[in-house]
Order: structure tokens, then C-alpha cells, then sequence
């Protein structure tokens, strides 16, 4: 992590009514505020509000009971403003410059973009055509997701961007990044010789990688149906998860080194082909179902705004290899979905069973040592071995060694975009992705798109964790999903 001076600086927030500012971005410039970050914020969007009326709307946001509302707001100011006209830009450059002065915040500037994809390069080009990125301090651009839809697109949206940023001022976010367990991934594996010196295909059987939704498309129907799993979920935030699990310890934990080391893993993922393809990937799309709590899901053709011919998958499960010396074999499996059973993101590490293991081949209640990285809902570890079972028989029982960050220090625990912006503010940009990263996220993604065509589009249940020929993908190879696992 970089430690840099606090800096005071101007936030031009694209993308000020919309859903990702209100529920995330809104509450963690709340915290970060109360933090003692110092800054002012200018909302732009197309519909009108005053001064007064947006600082209302971000009110309705925040924990009701802080005192320290008021102040936070009065650093609120509103413009109207479309990206797709320029002279809004030339009355941003005006209203930018008073708060800048008003507020004494040396010309340091964040833009950050939570707009439709499609309105990245036309913002950034029309902010530079404005003067708005000229500035006597540092810029930065925060990017949302999805960073194009393929690597043709990304390209051409990155060309937009360096022309009006430097690629380390840009700030590419993936709000998995800022989650408390993934940035633990690295201080589990790295500060721990009992786990590193095993981290590798002589001890581990298989990873696997579960990223699973209750929730269906809801609002976004127009958004998800022309993306699905693979591109929303898989091509960002599995990817990303699946890198730490595999990357090289980098030689100094500084931003660049531990970028290379992604890049790397990345690099090593083999790509699929058509004549591969059906053995390493399932895509499917929910059916109507029940879920756990008793509530009816109407199948996906049947949502609001989705196309009843719809093909898009709800649900991926692949089977991938990082192609180099410490992972060679070994399978990574990975599986996301909406509509599934249970909300949860977990990381399991199933470790090889001793050969000859009498314990095995006698007694029965042995199963496979496996280290859980509880993402989420819940935060922490579990370890599972086995032991003896106490008393007179000779049998093993397993049992779960368990770390969890369920009591006090969870209310103190950052959210996602609260520890991503304020890294950006501190002008850290370990935790977002480089260019490079995205660019072999999508090759590896275009792969997938090219070969698919050919494998059918299987169906679940709504309430279930996917189709069987998800849990067909690991029996394969003489494995199973290991079942989600709440910690006590
Ligand atoms: N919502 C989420 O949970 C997540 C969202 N994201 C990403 O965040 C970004 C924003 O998503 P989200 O908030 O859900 O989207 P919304 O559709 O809810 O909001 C879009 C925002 O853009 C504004 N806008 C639309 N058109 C224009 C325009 N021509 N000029 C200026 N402003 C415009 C809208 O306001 P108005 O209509 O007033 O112009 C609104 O403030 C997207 O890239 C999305 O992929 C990423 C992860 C999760
Ligand atoms: O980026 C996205 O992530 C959310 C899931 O995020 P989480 O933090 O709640 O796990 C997903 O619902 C959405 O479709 C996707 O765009």
C-alpha cells in the first residue's frame, strides 16, 4: 500500500443520481469524510436539481444519526449537466474553478465516471476540450465497470482516455478489489509459511471459486441482458480473485510489482477453443423456481424488460489451468450465478490427500483438508481437518478451525468503494486494474465468446447453486463443489 499526504481535492461526480451513487458511492464519501479526507464534490447528471434539493437526496443515503450530516452536505454543490454537450463543460470549468478557490483544494481534481460505459470517452474528451483537466494539481479518473465489451472495444475506450489521462491516472475499479477477505488473500498466502510453502500443484487438488446471487437482474434488465455472467461477473471480478490466488509473491508489495505479478497469471491462463470449449465451461440460464425463503422466481425470459427469446446466461461454471510451473494441473473451477441459493462468495482450497493415507483407506469419515476464504457474507477463514474422535472409537471426525470478523471489528471494517476511493484520494492505485490487466482479461473472455457458440445453453432451477452439468464439470475429474459453509 502506498502512503501518501492527504490531499484536499474537488470530486466531479458523473453519474450523481443514478443507483451505484446513491447506495455506494454517497456512504463511502460519507465515511471517508468523517475520516478527516477533505474534499468538495460536484454532482452532474442530465435532470435538475439545486444546490439544495441533490444535497437532500444524498441525505436520504446516510446513517440518519451522525450529526456530522450537515457539514458533509454543505460541501455538496449540483450542476445539470450531458456528457454529450460540450458547452455544459465550458460552465463546469467556471463553477470547478469558484469551488476550488472557495474551498482551497490546490486544483486537485477526481472525475469519477459512474455513468454508462458508453459515455466514458466522450466524457473524458469533453473535460479535456474544456480546459476542466488542465490543472495546477494531480487528476485523477476513477473508471467504472464494465471497461468495454470486448478487447476491441476496451481498446478503442482506453485510446479515449489516454488522450486525456496518463495510464497512472487512471483508476479502472473493481469494487471486489476493495472487499475486507480478497485483500487478505495476499497477507494469508505471503505472511504465512505454513500455507506458502504448500500453495503449489504438488499439495493443492483444486481451487474453486463460487461467486453466487440471490438477487436477479432487478433494474438492470437492460444492462445484464446484453451482457450476462461471463461478461459481469467472470471477465472482472472472478478473474481478479483467481489471480490472487495463484499469483508469485512480488519481490516489494509496491504498486507496480504486485501489477506484474497479476499480469503474469493472467498471461498463463490457458484459452479455450472451440474443440475444448464443451469440456471446460457450462453456461446456463434460470428457470422459474423457488427459493429457499419460499419465495416464487419467474423464470428469466419472464422478467420485465427481458426478451422472451433471451439466450443470455445467468449462470457460468469453467474449468480453468494456469499454465506454469506452480499450478500445473491443477484445475481452477469457478461458478457464478443469479437466482441462486444462497448469496455468497467463497474461495476453497482442497489440498491432496496423503497417498497410502491408512487413515483413508480404513476409516471413512476422512474427508480432504480444505482452507475457506469466506468472502462473503461472512469474512474469515476456515480450516478443515480431521481428528480422532474423542473417546473410545478410532474413527476420525472432521472439524473446522475457524477465524471470523463477525463482532466488533466489523463495524470498523471499510466497505468496498470506501477503502477504493480512499485510495484513490491517497493516490494508490494497488487495488485498481492496469491496462495490461484488462486488456489479457478480455483476450482470455474473447476466447470464450468465440468458442461458445457451439455448446447449448443449459437451464436451472431459481434456488438451486446451477444446472447438474456444473457439478457433471468437477465429477469429471473426481470432484464435487464443496457446499457453502456459514460460519458460526
Ligand atoms: N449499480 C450498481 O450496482 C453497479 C454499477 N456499476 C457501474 O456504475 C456505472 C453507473 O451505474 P448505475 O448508477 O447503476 O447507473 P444508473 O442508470 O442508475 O445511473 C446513471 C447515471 O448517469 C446519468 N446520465 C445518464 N445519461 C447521461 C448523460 N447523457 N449525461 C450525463 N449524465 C447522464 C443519470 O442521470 P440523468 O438521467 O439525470 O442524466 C444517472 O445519474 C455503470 O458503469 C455501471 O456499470 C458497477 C458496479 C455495480
Ligand atoms: O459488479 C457487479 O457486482 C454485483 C455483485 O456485487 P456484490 O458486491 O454484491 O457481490 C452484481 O450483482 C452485479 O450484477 C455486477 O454488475
Amino acid at each position: 500500500m502506498v502512503d501518501t499526504e492527504r490531499e484536499p481535492v474537488l470530486i466531479l461526480m458523473f453519474g450523481a443520481t443514478g443507483d451505484l451513487a446513491c447506495r455506494k458511492l454517497y456512504p463511502a464519501l460519507f465515511e471517508l469524510y468523517k475520516k478527516n479526507h477533505e474534499f468538495a464534490v460536484i454532482g452532474l447528471a442530465r435532470r435538475q436539481h439545486t444546490h439544495e434539493s441533490y444535497r437532500s437526496m444524498i441525505d436520504r443515503t446516510l446513517d440518519q444519526n451522525s450529526e456530522q450530516r450537515r457539514d458533509f452536505l454543505e460541501r455538496f454543490y449540483y450542476q445539470p449537466l450531458d456528457v454529450g454537450q460540450p458547452y455544459h463543460f465550458a460552465l463546469l470549468k467556471n463553477i470547478a474553478e469558484q469551488i476550488d478557490t472557495k474551498y482551497n483544494l490546490h486544483g486537485n481534481r477526481i472525475f469519477y465516471l459512474s455513468l454508462a460505459p458508453r459515455f466514458f470517452g466522450s466524457a473524458a474528451e469533453n473535460l479535456k476540450k474544456a480546459g476542466i483537466t488542465e490543472t495546477q494539481g494531480w487528476k485523477r479518473a476513477v473508471i467504472e465497470k464494465p471497461f468495454g465489451h470486448d478487447l476491441a472495444s476496451a481498446k478503442e475506450l482506453n485510446e479515449q482516455l489516454l488522450r486525456v489521462f496518463d495510464e497512472s491516472e487512471v483508476y479502472r475499479i473493481d469494487h471486489y478489489l476493495g472487499k475486507e477477505m480478497v485483500q487478505n488473500i495476499e497477507a494469508l498466502r505471503f505472511a504465512n509459511p505454513i500455507f506458502e510453502s504448500i500453495w503449489d500443484h504438488r499439495h493443492i487438488a483444486n481451487v474453486q471459486i463460487t461467486l453466487s446471487e440471490t438477487l436477479g437482474v432487478g433494474d438492470r434488465a437492460s444492462y445484464y441482458d446484453q451482457t450476462g455472467a461471463l461478461l459481469d461477473m467472470v471477465q472482472n471480478h472472478i478473474l481478479q480473485l483467481l489471480i490472487l490466488t495463484a499469483m508469485e509473491p512480488p519481490s516489494r508489495f509496491d504498486t507496480e510489482d504486485i501489477r506484474q505479478e497479476k499480469v503474469k497469471v493472467l498471461k498463463a491462463i490457458r484459452t479455450m477453443s472451440r474443440d475444448t470449449i464443451a469440456n471446460e465451461l457450462i453456461r446456463a440460464q434460470y428457470k422459474a423456481g423457488v427459493m429457499p425463503d419460499g419465495t416464487r422466481i419467474t423464470g428469466y425470459h419472464n422478467e420485465n424488460n427481458i426478451d422472451t427469446d433471451s439466450k443470455t446466461e445467468t449462470f457460468v461454471a469453467a474449468r480453468f489451468f494456469v499454465d506454469n510451473y506452480r499450478w500445473s494441473g491443477v484445475p481452477f473451477y469457478i461458478r457464478t450465478g443469479k437466482r441462486m441459493a444462497a448469496k455468497s462468495t467463497e474461495i476453497v482450497i482442497q489440498f491432496k490427500d496423503i497417498t497410502q493415507n491408512p487413515f483413508f483407506c480404513q476409516l471413512h469419515k476422512a474427508g480432504p483438508n480444505l482452507l475457506v476464504i469466506h468472502i462473503q457474507p461472512d469474512e474469515g477463514l476456515s480450516l478443515k481437518l480431521n481428528v480422532k474422535e474423542f473417546g473410545e472409537a478410532g474413527d476420525t471426525i472432521p472439524i473446522s478451525m475457524n477465524f471470523s470478523n463477525h463482532h466488533d471489528s466489523k463495524s470498523s471494517t471499510p466497505d468496498a468503494y470506501e477503502r477504493l476511493i480512499g485510495d484513490c484520494l491517497r493516490g494508490d492505485s494497488t487495488n485498481f486494474t492496469r491496462w495490461d490487466e484488462v486488456a489479457y482479461s478480455w483476450t482470455l473472455t474473447d476466447s470464450i465468446v468465440a468458442a461458445w457458440n457451439d455448446i447449448p445453453l443449459d437451464y436451472y432451477e431459481a434456488g438451486t447453486m446451477g444446472p447438474s452439468s456444473s457439478d457433471e464439470l468437477l465429477a469429471r475429474d473426481g470432484f464435487c463443489w464443496w457446499p457453502l459453509t456459514k460460519m458460526e
